[in-house]
This record gives structure tokens, sequence and C-alpha cells, in this order.
């Protein structure tokens, strides 16, 4: 199986914090990578350096076939979907596409026949020549996820993608994940929900204090923890994991 993702020792400080360290994961092309930890884990840091945001300050990775070094070749294979998407509340949802479209430099046909398209595929084609700045939450993540979708990303990365979404909507998005995967789009899913990354992940990375704790299939992390706690499933598994290297 090709890697989609790939780091070595991956490590990022902010002056005296130490966000990242030591982080060396291997994602397969075609899977679900859930990346789970408590709040200030590393989570976010790891997303940015992959998305070539920000840069490590030592370590290296890949990211779609490309050095994250290389930001034109990684960032036009990846779409990232940051906890709040960056989005204009004075446009609507249909005018903040094409303008997306049109900084990925994709064709003018192109963009008016996907932004359609995926409208529609996510509920939205009722709504779309309504301002953003009316929409709500949940219908919001919704234009941040086909804003990344537009040019047909090969690794997609989702941070925290059903926060503040109703049940409703977390199922939608639930539901774009696993077609995602079927069409061979590598996600890498960030999230302290355990139940999303239980239901989607093929294998899941746990993060504390900017290490990776435990890495593996998900039934494998699953058993580690039976192997140690009383409780069943990944939400034991993960407490057992992250409580107790806080102390
Ligand atoms: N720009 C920054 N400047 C200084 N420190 C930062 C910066 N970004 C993150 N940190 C610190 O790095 C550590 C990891 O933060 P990060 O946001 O990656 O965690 P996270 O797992 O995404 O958390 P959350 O679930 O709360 O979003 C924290 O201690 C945080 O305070």
């Amino acid at each position: 199986m090709p890697l989609a993702i790939e780091t070595e020792s991956l490590r990022k400080e902010y002056g005296d914090t130490v966000a990242v360290t030591g982080l060396s994961l291997r994602v397969e092309s075609g899977s679900v990578y859930g990346f789970l930890g408590p709040n200030g884990a590393g989570k976010t840091t790891t997303m940015r350096m992959l998305t070539t945001l920000t840069a490590p300050t030592s370590g290296r990775a890949r990211v779609a076939g490309a050095s994250i070094e290389d930001r034109a070749s990684v960032t036009s294979r990846i779409g990232f979907l940051p906890d709040v998407p960056p989005l204009y509340d004075e446009l609507t949802a249909r005018e903040q596409l094409r303008y997306a479209g049109g900084i990925r430099d994709l064709p003018a046909e192109t963009i008016r026949e996907r932004v359609s398209a995926l409208l529609d595929r996510f509920d939205l084609s009722d709504d779309a020549d309504r301002r953003l700045g009316e929409y709500s939450r949940g219908m919001r993540k919704r234009v941040g996820l086909i804003q990344i979708l537009l040019h047909d990303p090969d690794v997609v990365f989702l941070d925290e993608p059903t926060s503040g979404l109703d049940p409703r909507s977390a199922r939608t998005m639930r539901r774009v994940i696993e077609d995602l995967a079927d069409d061979e789009t590598t996600v890498f899913l960030s999230s302290h929900l355990l139940t999303v990354v239980e239901a989607l992940a093929d294998r899941v990375g746990v993060i504390q204090d900017g290490r990776l704790v435990t890495e593996g299939p998900l039934d494998a992390v699953k058993r580690e923890a039976q192997r140690d706690g009383e409780s069943e499933g990944l939400e034991a598994a993960f407490l057992e994991m992250t409580e107790g290297r806080s102390e």
C-alpha cells in the first residue's frame, strides 16, 4: 500500500513550549486515520505542519507524495478543514465556493459544475444564494468541506469535523467521510470525540503532551486497553492512555 502521510521525528516548539515531539506516523492511501487527544495535546499543530501552514522545528514529513517543504505540491493535492472554516460572511455560499475554486485555478466550467454538484450532495442547493452570515454552524462546516473538495484532493485533513453539529448534521458529516474513503481519498481525522473516530477510522493514533502514546489498527488499540482496563471500547482506551500520563 502506498503511503499518503509519512512523518519522521516531527517536532514543533513555540518558544519554551514543545507542542509536538518525536512524531513518526504512517498513514496508508485510501484509509481513514483517527488522531485522538485531549485539549492542547498537539493535534492542531500536527495538522498545521502536515498542511504546510507552519514549518516544523525539526523532522521530516511527506504528504500525498511530496515533502512538506514543497508547499505548492502538497497544497495542490490536499484539503484542510479547520475547526472553524475560513468563510466570508458577506458572500453567499455559491460566491464563496466559486471564489475558492478560482484560488485553486480551476477552469470556470469545472468550478460551476463541481460547486453545483457538491451543493446538491450536501443538501445546500436551496440555501446556496443566501449570505454565509445567516448560516448555522453545521451549514458553515458543510460549505467549508465543499470548499476543500473542489479540486478533488488525494488527502483531506479534518479538524474536529463534527464539533458543534447537531446529531443529524453530524450523521451527514460521517456519511461524507465514509464516501470520501470509498472514493480512495485518504482522511486524516482529528477529534476528541471518540465515537466519531470509532465509527470511521481504520487506524488510530493517540497523542498526549505532544507525543504519540499509542498507534495502530482500531481493534488492536481496543485490545490493548481491554488487557489493562475493566471497561470496553475506545473511550476507555483513550482515557487509560492519556490520563495516566498527565500526572
Ligand atoms: N501559535 C502558538 N503559539 C504558542 N503556543 C502554541 C501555539 N499553537 C499551539 N501552541 C501550544 O502547543 C500545544 C499544542 O496545541 P494544539 O493546538 O496543537 O493542541 P490540540 O491538541 O489541537 O488542542 P485542542 O483540542 O484544544 O485544539 C499547546 O500547549 C498550545 O498552547
